[in-house]
């Protein structure tokens, strides 16, 4: 089975070329003012307008309104709207509704317990994201190259398509996907030259070593 590859937070014409051309199946545009790899809408435009068709292009966001929900879909269109903050089962049904755009909620794991949210989002959302819970007093729920015990995914159900996140490098993707039984992963910071910027040769390598 071939493993599904979302390369997070591209702001770069070459980064967003080598994910495409490496074969990425989704790109991530970060559009949470904190995150150092936040981007414009009309820059993620831009990037996107690089190539035709490809990579599903997803738009992360982090308890977004609304309006700036709306703010983003005016200057890109969004082939997914990921939900990395504290949304509820209600609030992604209505974004999703509202925007008629698939919804991916992320959902941070550190115990057993943290899957009970599962069932009631799978009623309302198009995909999981499964990432590390953050490290205290960090400023981004997300996107701090934290891994999790990815045996807690081994053997779980989970009725919807799903990624798994969080401190994701070239050199252990494989044993991560094997471990959780991943039929997708989701790279930030492991394919970074420094933090919040993309590296090609490195996103070339995780790729190959996902998909390998
Ligand atoms: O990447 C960010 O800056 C970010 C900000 C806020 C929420 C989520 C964010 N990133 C997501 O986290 C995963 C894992 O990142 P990493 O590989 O551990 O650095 C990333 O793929 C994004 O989906």
């Amino acid at each position: 089975m071939t493993v599904e590859v979302k390369i997070c937070g591209i702001r770069s014409a070459d980064a967003f070329d080598a994910a495409v051309e490496a074969g990425a199946d989704l790109i991530g545009f970060v559009f949470f003012p904190p995150s150092p790899r936040v981007i414009r809408p009309a820059e993620a435009r831009a990037l996107s307008s690089r190539h035709a068709g490809g990579p599903i292009r997803t738009g992360l966001f982090v308890d977004p309104t609304d309006d700036d929900i709306a703010a983003v879909l005016a200057e890109i269109p969004l082939d997914l709207i990921q939900l990395q903050g504290n949304e509820t089962p209600e609030r992604a049904a209505a974004i999703r509704a509202r925007f008629a755009t698939p919804v991916m909620k992320a959902m941070g794991i550190d115990t057993e317990a943290d899957f009970a949210a599962v069932p009631a989002f799978a009623e309302v959302v198009d995909r999981f994201l499964f990432d590390a819970h953050p490290p205290p007093g960090s400023l981004l729920p997300g996107g701090n190259a934290q891994p999790f015990e990815w045996r807690l995914l081994a053997g779980r159900t989970i009725p919807k398509p799903w990624l798994l996140a969080g401190g994701l490098t070239a050199a252990n993707v494989a044993e991560a996907i094997s471990t959780a039984q991943a039929p997708g992963v989701d790279v930030s910071s492991g394919v970074e030259r420094s933090r919040g910027v993309k590296d090609a040769a490195l996103i070339r390598a995780f790729i190959a070593a996902a998909k390998g």
